[in-house]
């Protein structure tokens, strides 16, 4: 079966979610699974000005990383048979959102907030400039609010106690089901 341009089985796959959650590696692991190219945006956006992400907030600011973030993903999010792998925030603007909506298959990947607390947030601290100097009320409320956001998808796993790899499993199990399905 056809969709608009391209066949499901060729539509690039975007993963969304809260920081942490894994989007970076199991989209890498489903990339090598169904041998794609793999696309971090975050890693693209380092790339670009040579710097780390922390480094580009601090310097270049906080607007000019989401305007890159927008421009990246709607240049990527237009191809085919890519494994694309979002920043937490980039699904605050509305012109990603209808960008990858509209091309890809967009996968949530969900964590409940307790899990998050307790196994994430002590590896992110550093690494990820939105949470830092945030109150743990701030960040729960942040959270809370990115879930809202996160609603828009075409489907939703919850990571809660598996492993990486069994994430990455049942995707790209889940994932031949349904393009056999629709063939
Ligand atoms: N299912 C999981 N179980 C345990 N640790 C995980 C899992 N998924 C990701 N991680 C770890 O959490 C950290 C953040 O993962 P990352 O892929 O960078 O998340 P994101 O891209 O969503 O911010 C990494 O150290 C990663 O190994
Ligand atoms: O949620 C956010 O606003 C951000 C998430 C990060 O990506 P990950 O979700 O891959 O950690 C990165 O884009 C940046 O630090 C901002
Ligand atoms: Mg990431």
């Amino acid at each position: 079966m056809q969709t608009n341009e391209c066949s499901l089985r060729e539509k690039s796959i975007v993963f969304i979610g809260f920081m942490g959650v894994g989007k970076t590696t199991i989209g890498k692991l489903v990339a090598k699974k169904l041998y794609r190219s793999f696309i971090d945006i975050d890693e693209a956006i380092e790339q670009e000005y040579q710097m780390p992400v922390p480094e580009i907030f601090k310097t270049i600011g906080e607007k000019e990383f989401r305007e890159k973030e927008k421009q990246l993903i709607q240049h990527y999010a237009g191809q085919k048979l890519k494994i694309i792998s979002v920043g937490g925030g980039a699904f605050m603007q509305k012109e990603v959102r209808e960008a990858c909506m509209a091309d890809c298959i967009v996968i949530y990947l969900d964590i409940t907030w307790d899990v998050w607390k307790n196994e994430r947030l002590h590896m992110l601290m550093e690494s990820r400039p939105v949470l830092q100097g945030r109150s743990m009320e701030e960040i729960e409320d942040l959270f809370n609010k990115r879930k809202m956001i996160y609603a828009e998808h075409s489907s939703k796993v919850s990571t809660d106690h598996l492993t990486e790899e069994e994430i990455a499993e049942y995707i790209t199990d889940s994932l031949k089901v349904s393009w056999k399905m629709n063939e």
